[in-house]
């Protein structure tokens, strides 16, 4: 067993609903090992700015059910240039700090798996974020409430879709990744999705919305619509819809989906991962992210996440396309 006196704890990238449960399942965890937890504000930029308070069992009561992050949450520039990783870990060895727990996407666990290469501070990863895009983790907190959140977005939209028989394409969030749109897509029942993974045939999507038009099946549709790593990308769809005879409406359902109660499946996803990463640093392992793997709360090594892309299951996809009709 590492015999650990003081950990930090910090949250990074877009905060997600489940990040609050996540810290005070660390907190708690290892405070009834006699650790010592420090809290970051606004993730790895408080981290470089030295802004670190000790936290109690009553600083993380009455968070479980909160969305966002009690820690705030930053995407920090400066964390990229190793010049300010390293004036981060001298920080953290003056505070006897001997770990830190990084709760954020791919691109927060990025960042600390090059905070413990090149400065030896122990480093422990918990998915957090809607995305869903993390290699090596099948879920991440957060993940489920913004597909309700957008779910229950989409069922109202549909409602007036239905009403005034239009199509609408509802663009989701995910970056560059199809995953959030996928789940939402097959769960709202949309005619299509749109995934960043797979290049849209606009000629071939106008014609399947007039096939839809005309099947009897309603002439209203929901297009699911992943962002994508542009800006305005669902418009422009629209736009090329329109040449080919469509005129579809656009919903962007935007930073909703970030926010909200955490539903119980990320409460007690976070909750677990929480207690359970501070066992993993106790037991001798960093460098990992404590995830998810066939229901099953495993460990996997950090520098996976930049070597490996985590790709869109064909199997749901499939699934998704039979039944659009
Ligand atoms: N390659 C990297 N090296 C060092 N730091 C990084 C790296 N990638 C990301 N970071 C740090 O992590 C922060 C958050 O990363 P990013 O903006 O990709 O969000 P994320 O953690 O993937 O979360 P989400 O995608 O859910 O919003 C960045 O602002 C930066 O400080
Ligand atoms: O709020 P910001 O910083 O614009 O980030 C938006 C991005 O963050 C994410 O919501 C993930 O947190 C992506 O899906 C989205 O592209
Ligand atoms: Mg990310």
């Amino acid at each position: 067993m590492r015999d650990i006196r003081a950990i930090a704890v910090l949250t990074s990238g877009g905060d997600s609903p489940g990040m609050n449960p996540a810290i005070r399942g660390i907190v708690r965890s290892a405070l009834n090992r006699g650790i010592q937890v420090y809290g970051v504000q606004r993730g790895f930029a408080g981290l470089i700015q030295n802004d670190l308070e000790l936290l109690t069992s009553a600083s993380v009561s009455n968070i479980v059910q909160r969305g966002g992050t009690l820690l705030k949450s930053a995407r920090s520039l400066e964390f990229r240039q190793a010049e300010f990783r390293q004036k981060a870990a001298e920080q953290l060895a003056e505070r006897g700090i001997e770990a830190l727990f990084v709760i954020g996407g791919d691109g927060s666990l990025s960042g600390a798996h090059l905070f413990e290469a090149e400065t030896g501070i122990p480093v422990i990863g918990l998915p957090g974020t809607i995305d869903n895009d993390i290699f090596g983790t099948d879920d991440t907190i957060g993940f489920d409430t913004a597909v309700n959140t957008a779910l229950d977005a989409i069922d109202k939209i549909r409602d007036t879709a239905d009403s005034h028989e239009r199509h609408f394409l509802v663009e989701v969030m995910g970056r560059n990744s199809g995953f959030l749109a996928t789940h939402v897509g097959i769960a709202a029942g949309a005619e299509m999705i749109i995934v960043p993974e797979h290049p849209v045939d606009i000629a071939a999507l106008s014609e399947q919305l007039a096939l839809n038009r005309n099947s009897g099946q309603g002439s209203s549709g929901i297009i699911v619509v992943a962002e994508g790593n542009e800006a305005g990308l669902t418009y422009r769809l629209a736009e090329q819809l329109k040449q080919h005879g469509q005129s579809p409406h656009v919903c962007i359902l935007g930073h909703i989906q970030r926010g909200g109660i955490p539903s119980g499946h990320d409460r007690v996803l976070a909750s677990c991962l929480g207690a359970v990463s501070v066992e993993y640093l106790l037991a001798g392992y960093s460098d990992i992210l404590v995830g998810v793997q066939q229901g099953e709360v495993t460990d996997i090594p950090l520098d996976n996440l930049l070597r490996y892309r985590k790709g869109l299951d064909p199997e749901l996809l499939r699934i998704a396309l039979q039944l659009h009709r």
